[in-house]
């Protein structure tokens, strides 16, 4: 296993592995613990996920969890706008994978609504957030190897302002030029007042990308990724 030399931020905390299924299993524990820990003090709890490949063994074995799951609200950090027939549809995966079993239970708050652009949905993506718990308890990131993290993508004309986004903004539709599809996400400031937040790895390279992200923070716009490692986070990484 590569040894993850990453000199990240104070307080950041990196969980590293060789087997992929073994820290899925530990982030899914950490998610439902923490999940347990706000059920106890509230009467919902929010958690958002991300999509890609990556969290595939993470979800399955959290949807096994033992929790109150009728009072946890699911929605993802950012959607690909297709329908969920699409192969990248993230909401087909997360029906799928996630809400299945006893999380099955959950409340599934949509980011794909109607509308032939994420533009013409964002009305209805918006009020459908008014379900989620606020703030988020658990989020859980990915990253790609350009550095973006949910939809916030580097070459995104809309960056900007979904760095920047307004309380009345929660979500932000996005059209970067590097992607196959538009896509809408969570906006920076509503996804960084997550009272939990991990971020979930895998491969060298993914290293090597968070590796570069840490050695220059304060670019966030270079690598949008870089805007959560801060004090709190948990990195769980695996080769
Ligand atoms: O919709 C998406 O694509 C995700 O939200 C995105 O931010 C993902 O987390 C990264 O691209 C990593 O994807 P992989 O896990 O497939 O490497």
């Amino acid at each position: 296993m590569k040894t993850p030399e990453l000199n990240l931020p104070e307080g950041i905390e990196l969980i590293a592995g060789s087997n992929a299924d073994a820290v899925a299993r530990q982030l899914a524990k950490a998610v439902a613990a923490a999940l347990g820990r706000r059920l106890a003090e509230a009467p919902r709890a929010s958690l958002v996920v991300s999509g890609g490949s990556t969290p595939l063994p993470f979800f399955k074995v959290l949807s096994q969890e033992p929790l109150e799951w009728a009072r946890v609200d699911v929605a993802l950090a950012d959607e690909r706008w297709v329908p969920e027939s699409d192969p990248a549809s993230n909401t087909a995966l997360v029906k799928q994978h996630l809400l299945a079993g006893p999380a099955a239970a959950a409340r599934f708050v949509s980011l794909k609504q109607d509308g032939d652009t994420p533009e013409e949905g964002m009305a209805a993506v918006v009020a459908a957030l008014g379900d989620l718990a606020q703030p988020i308890d658990v989020l859980i990131l990915g990253m790609g190897n350009d550095g973006h993290t949910a939809s916030l993508f580097p070459d995104a004309p809309e960056l900007h302002r979904a760095m920047t986004a307004a309380e009345g903004e929660p979500a932000v539709a996005v059209h970067p030029p590097s992607q196959p599809q538009s896509r809408i996400t969570l906006s920076f400031p509503l996804l960084s007042q997550a009272r939990m937040t991990a971020l979930h790895l895998k491969g060298d390279d993914k290293l090597d990308t968070l590796a570069k992200a840490a050695s220059a923070v304060d670019q966030v716009n270079a690598m949008p990724i870089r805007g959560f490692l801060k004090p709190g986070l948990k990195v769980f990484w695996s080769a």
